[in-house]
């Protein structure tokens, strides 16, 4: 005897004969109707839909072993790739920031030397993001891969840490500015707090852990009027919101250190400036004014002082962050513990040379040969200190720092830089 679906379903359409279609048909209509036809239809609609979703099941995992987005092989071998230490004694560094100014220079310089490096970044828009794309751009000319995702996702966090055992983390990913914190309060808890507090977990979960060294801020001396700043001199009285995150930046990473073993290196950087620097400082904002013609606003202190700071060049703070890398020690804990103790270090990164901000522009129009129209104005309540000053004694004897270039040298350094990459003719406006 044939069965049911033999009988009544053509293996091939067009197999049927016409003298035997209306009698088939009326069985068909029967068979259809009886209850073992519909469990075989129902069958059949369950097996389509289990197909259905194994085959897409099959195109999004197929998306993420091809594709460069994060988590999919490709992307995990340009991880791997980067992270390759092509030098003996060389370390394995997640650089947090990277497309940023402080990390684009960093990461280079990491590189330069053969140690393995491997970048984070999210691109916001705080700034022209076109300017971090080309740095990142510039970054991958020199085979460093730059991760694109957030401080604050975990489970990137977790991945990166399971493929590469990296040895340190350069944290250099933060809301900087310390004016638009009136603006954008949030921002600065979200990427200096919170942000902060999910690496400094995903590195103590790590095994082993890395040592971390992180940019904290001249502005933490806020209110502090006893000079040149040293690192022991009292940060309790910050003057703005991004002052205030980098404070509490520094007592959290003193809870790591001090509960799971965390090697915590420390950076006061003092308004640091030079080719690729971030278009919303002074030094940057007023080369474009003065270029295109445009006021600059210079503020002025009270008693009509002059605004001051310790303008540092970065190739000099590289170089201390790369010495605060090669002398951090390791981290002691591992499974959630400290072992042992670890280093808890804070160091100045300043020039031990303050210029006031008229005198910096002077330098702006000599190097642009363009005159600038200066608006002076007293400094609102914005979050502004008067000064900065930075001791780096505690920096030159720990780290070697020797800060080696002026403000007039860096400077010009910075004019050129910016003249090429906006397209400038360099023959007009430099020496
Ligand atoms: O050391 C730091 O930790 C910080 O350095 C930097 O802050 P600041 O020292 O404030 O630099 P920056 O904005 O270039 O203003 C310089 C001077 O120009 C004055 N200034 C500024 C703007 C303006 O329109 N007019 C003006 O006179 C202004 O009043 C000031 O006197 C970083 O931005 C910050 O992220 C952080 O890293």
């Amino acid at each position: 005897m044939r069965g049911l679906e033999e009988e009544f379903i053509p293996s091939t359409p067009g197999k049927f004969k016409d003298k035997t279609y209306y009698s088939v048909n009326r069985q068909f209509h029967r068979c259809f109707a009886s209850t073992s036809t519909m469990f075989l239809w129902a069958l059949f609609l369950i097996a389509l839909t289990a197909s259905y979703w194994s085959f897409q099941s099959f195109m999004d995992s197929g998306t993420r072993y091809l594709s460069s987005t994060w988590g999919s092989l490709h992307w995990e071998k340009q991880v791997r790739d980067s992270a390759q230490i092509h030098r003996v004694n060389g370390i394995s560094v997640l650089v947090t920031g990277a497309a940023g100014f402080v990390g684009s220079h960093v990461s280079i310089a990491l590189k330069k030397r053969g140690d393995g490096v491997v970048g984070i970044d999210n691109f916001n828009n705080y700034y022209d993001p076109s300017l971090k794309k080309a740095r990142k751009n510039l970054l991958n000319s020199q085979n460093i891969f730059i991760v694109e995702g957030d401080i604050n996702d975990m489970r990137m966090l977790a991945k990166l840490f399971d493929i590469v055992t990296f040895t340190h983390v350069m944290h250099l990913a933060a809301q900087a500015g310390v004016r638009y914190a009136m603006e954008n309060p949030q921002s600065y808890v979200h990427s200096n707090i919170a942000g902060l507090v999910t690496l400094l977990e995903a590195c103590k979960n790590a095994n082993p852990q890395p040592a971390i060294v992180w940019a904290s801020s001249s502005s933490v001396y806020g209110l502090n009027e006893k000079v040149p700043f040293s690192e022991s001199d009292r940060t309790d009285q910050p003057a703005s919101l991004y002052a205030a995150t980098k404070k509490a930046g520094e007592e959290i990473t003193h809870t790591y250190n001090h509960i799971y073993g965390l090697s915590i290196t420390g950076l006061r950087f003092f308004t640091v400036y030079g080719p690729w620097g971030r278009p919303d400082m002074a030094y940057f904002s007023f080369t474009r004014n003065i270029l295109q013609g445009k006021p600059i606003t210079v503020y002025r202190g009270k008693n009509r002082v002059d605004l001051a700071r310790d303008f540092t060049y970065i190739d000099d703070v590289v170089k201390g962050c790369v010495g605060s890398l090669d002398t951090a020690g390791k981290s002691t804990g591992s499974g959630g513990k400290r072992r042992g103790p670890a280093l808890y270090r804070i160091f100045n990164l300043g020039n031990t040379s303050p210029v006031t901000v008229p005198m910096m522009v002077g330098m702006l129009e000599k190097h642009l040969k363009v005159k600038a129209k200066k608006h002076v104005l007293d400094m609102p309540g914005n979050g502004d200190v008067p000064f900065t000053h930075a001791n780096i004694s505690s920096a030159r004897k720990e780290l070697g720092y020797k800060p080696a270039t002026d403000l007039q040298a860096g400077l010009r350094k910075f004019v050129r830089w910016y003249l090429s990459y906006y397209g400038y003719s360099q023959e007009k406006s430099v020496k």
